[in-house]
């Protein structure tokens, strides 16, 4: 399945889905201070189905989130929940869970009574509650602190007592909008590793899952969305978004990609060869979106290249490219090393290097993309 929003905004199953957007525009303000935070907005979720919403900070993706939960009301555009359209119903109506990044948990209220709290909002029987509570606060092994105050918890802990109430009402959508922010770098992967068997132990449950972290939305989601201005730009797999990015944006935002200028020469099914600078280099051709033209020869595109599929010698190799050191970056396990290459003036390259890489800024090295490895991305439509 290609990644165009205008051709497969579908979700895999042929069931309903257990969310429908459908053209849904959210604006805030009114007059000439009106913006629109959200423009011509249509997803579908599958039941069971995880989508994340990636994209910077200010795309849009809490407001669909909040017009799902119904936080804030469309301009236009419907949302349903199955067959059931809920655009005009109170929140507490709806029956979907909602996590959100500050815990926004009662600071006066036990773990127990936090968890419980929602339960009484959706009206669940008294005799009921008790047992609730116990099954969500060991779904999130949080029963040990069930008679804690928010205070006496840390932020990972807090967060999981987030989840579960939001889990307690038993949603057949569950709601994330950025839960793991507030969290540090450790614990933010030790949760992330929870929330994915959270979403095993629940395969009934649709999660909307909102980040602007591309590792977040790769380690968890089915499918990603990615948000740019208020709109959809690409959807698809996880896998067919890093692997054939549609748009130079997602083949940048999802994993900061090298993204060098090229002329198309052949092409012979999905492999092509192409021309950067003096260059010819061996690429994917990637089956353009339903409607597009081919790879036709002498087309201007970009090749996406990731940092991890470049090496760097000190000597020449074959097929190597001679570059300049202009920065190098320890980060752990590896070294970025950011790259001038002879014959792309004004490209540079980012290298990631395993462990920690010593050159000097300025050296002269020998640069080599393996054949095949970098995919050629479109430019049509692209800022
Ligand atoms: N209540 C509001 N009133 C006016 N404008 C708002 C309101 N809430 C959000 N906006 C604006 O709407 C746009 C989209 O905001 P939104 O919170 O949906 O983005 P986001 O992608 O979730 O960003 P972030 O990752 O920073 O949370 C932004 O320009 C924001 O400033």
């Amino acid at each position: 399945m290609r990644g165009s929003v205008s051709s497969t905004p579908t979700p895999p199953s042929s069931t309903t889905p257990a969310i429908t957007f459908d053209r849904v525009t959210v604006t805030y303000g009114r007059g000439r201070s009106a913006s629109e935070a959200l423009s011509d907005f249509s997803l579908r979720v599958a039941p069971g189905e995880t989508v994340a919403l990636l994209g910077p900070s200010g795309s849009g993706k809490s407001t669909a989130l909040k017009a799902l939960a119904g936080f804030v009301r469309p301009s236009s555009g419907r949302v349903r929940l199955g067959d059931r359209d809920i655009t005009d119903l109170p929140p507490a109506r709806r029956g979907i869970g909602v996590v959100v990044q500050s815990y926004a948990l009662f600071p006066h209220l036990r773990v127990r009574d936090n968890v419980a709290f929602g339960l009484r909002a959706h009206r669940v029987a008294r005799s009921e509650i008790g047992d609730r509570v116990t099954d969500a606060l060991s779904m999130v092994s949080m029963s040990a602190y069930a008679d804690r105050l928010p205070r006496e918890l840390s932020g990972g802990q807090q967060q999981r007592v987030a989840i579960a109430r939001a889990l307690a009402i038993r949603p057949g959508v569950l709601l994330l909008d950025e839960p793991l922010a507030a969290l540090d770098a450790a614990l933010r992967q030790s949760m992330l590793t929870e929330l994915q068997q959270l979403r095993a132990a629940l395969p009934d449950t649709a999660m909307l899952y909102v980040t602007h972290d591309q590792s977040e939305a790769l380690a968890l989601a089915d499918r990603v969305a990615v948000m740019r201005d208020a709109h959809l730009v690409d959807l698809d797999t996880a896998d067919a978004l890093w692997a054939r990015p549609p748009s130079t944006f997602t083949a940048a935002f999802l994993g900061g990609a090298n993204l060098v200028p090229c002329t198309v020469g052949r092409v012979s099914g999905t492999s092509a060869l192409v021309s950067v600078g003096d260059r010819m280099l061996s690429v994917t051709a990637p089956p353009r979106r339903v409607g597009a033209p081919d790879w036709a020869p002498g087309t201007s595109a970009m090749v996406c290249i990731r940092p991890h599929e470049i090496t760097v010698a000190a000597t020449s190799g074959h097929g190597s490219i001679r570059a300049r050191v202009t920065a190098t970056v320890w980060q752990g396990s590896t070294t970025r090393v950011t790259l001038a290459v002879d014959g792309l003036p004004d490209v540079l390259l980012d290298a990631d290097l395993p462990g920690r890489t010593e050159h000097d800024i300025d050296s002269a090295v020998w640069v080599t993309i393996a054949p095949g490895t970098g995919v050629l991305v479109s430019t049509n439509g692209a800022p």
